[in-house]
């Protein structure tokens, strides 16, 4: 029997009752050997690859691994921060923000993948005398591949604990009026900045096509949230499009992509694009690198002009009203 992590017998602190926001991991540093250790956590998860380990993990270790390693950690030192990984910065400030708006509870920020970790983070809570803890991933859309490995990770560390805290798991926000409001107004601050291109892009993370056939509700979960911000930035239905970005493999993926739809319209005579990430709670390597850099380059290799990225929500303090407003609802009934 697996001894069980004891909680401590004096319980110091003001907070009983936690806020854990997890976003999907980073490496905690642009070098290729940090590149896959982080990797290989996050692609040896079965909720990311479904196949079976006899054939997944020689393709990794020794094909995967080695050579994506080198050329995404490249990638990262192009958008590396002081302060580390703009995903880890972004969530940092977020959280911060948000302790600022929820004082009588413990705010904290972990990865799924990478650090800092669930487990660690869980452990400091609970040394720290929590009893009651919400999790929120920072995925306005459910998916098996992000949501509920974030729910496995929690419960596999308090599996390990002889007394767990009082647990509620947030599944996704995708169409919370909040959050909406914080989009729109994000979007809107750009055209007041900018002015309108030809067309909106709202380009979401991707998942393999067989995701969706066994039952994942992102692609519908996608598809409302986009609409639901297409009428409130009272677009016409030939002003903004819905695309996925990030494929990864050979398999098939949620279409339409990004790159081959920015291609299309280029070829069609559009000029300008903006283009909105809203699955992405955070700025990252998927935004900054592959849209703003990797498709404005596609976009304009093929005829475009102008592609502008609209930078996600971050630390802004709609988000962090948003955030909180949306955490609150949940902890409700919950004395603090
Ligand atoms: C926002 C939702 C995300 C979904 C859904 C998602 C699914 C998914 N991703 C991969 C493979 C990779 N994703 C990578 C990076 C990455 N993915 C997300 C979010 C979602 N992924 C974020 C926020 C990031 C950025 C991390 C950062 O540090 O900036 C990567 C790593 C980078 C690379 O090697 O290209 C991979 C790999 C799969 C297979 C998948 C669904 C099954
Ligand atoms: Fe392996
Ligand atoms: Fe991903």
């Amino acid at each position: 029997m697996k001894p069980y992590l004891d909680a401590p017998t004096s319980v110091p602190g003001p907070g009983r009752t936690a806020l854990l926001l997890v976003n999907l991991g980073t490496p905690d540093a642009p070098t290729s050997a940090a590149v896959r250790r982080y990797l290989a956590q996050f692609l040896h998860d079965h909720r990311v690859v479904e196949l079976t380990r006899w054939l997944w993990c020689p393709l990794l270790h020794f094909v995967i691994l080695p050579l994506r390693s080198p050329k995404v950690a490249r990638k990262y030192a192009t958008v590396w921060m002081q302060g580390g990984s703009p995903l880890l910065v972004y969530g940092q400030r977020l959280a911060r923000q948000m302790q600022h708006a929820l004082p009588d509870v413990q705010v904290r920020l972990a990865m799924r993948y990478g650090n800092p970790s669930v487990p660690d983070v869980l452990r400091q809570l609970q040394a720290e005398g929590m009893q009651r803890l919400l999790v929120l991933p920072l995925y306005p859309q459910y998916s098996a591949s992000t949501t509920a490995a974030v729910y496995d990770a929690v419960s596999q560390e308090l599996a390990t604990w002889r007394r767990t805290p009082e647990l509620r798991l947030v599944a996704d926000y995708h169409l919370d009026p909040g959050w909406l409001d914080a989009l729109e107004a994000r979007v809107r601050a750009h055209w007041d900045l900018h002015g309108r291109a030809d067309r909106l892009l709202m380009s979401f993370h991707g998942l393999p096509k067989r995701f969706e056939a066994a039952g994942d509700p992102y692609p519908r979960q996608c598809e409302a949230g986009a609409r639901a911000l297409a009428a409130r930035l009272e677009l016409a239905d030939q002003d903004w499009l819905l695309t996925y970005q990030s494929r990864f493999g050979r398999e098939e993926w949620l279409q339409p992509y990004t790159d081959k739809t920015l291609e299309r319209l280029a070829g069609e005579g559009v000029r300008t694009v903006d283009v909105v990430c809203p699955g992405f709670a955070s700025d990252c390597l998927e935004t900054l690198e592959e849209i703003a850099v990797e498709n404005d380059e596609v976009f304009r290799h093929a005829g475009g002009e102008v592609l502008r990225y609209i930078s996600a929500l971050n630390d802004e303090p709609g988000h962090v009203a948003a955030l909180s407003a949306l955490a609150r609802r949940h902890l409700q009934g919950w004395p603090h």
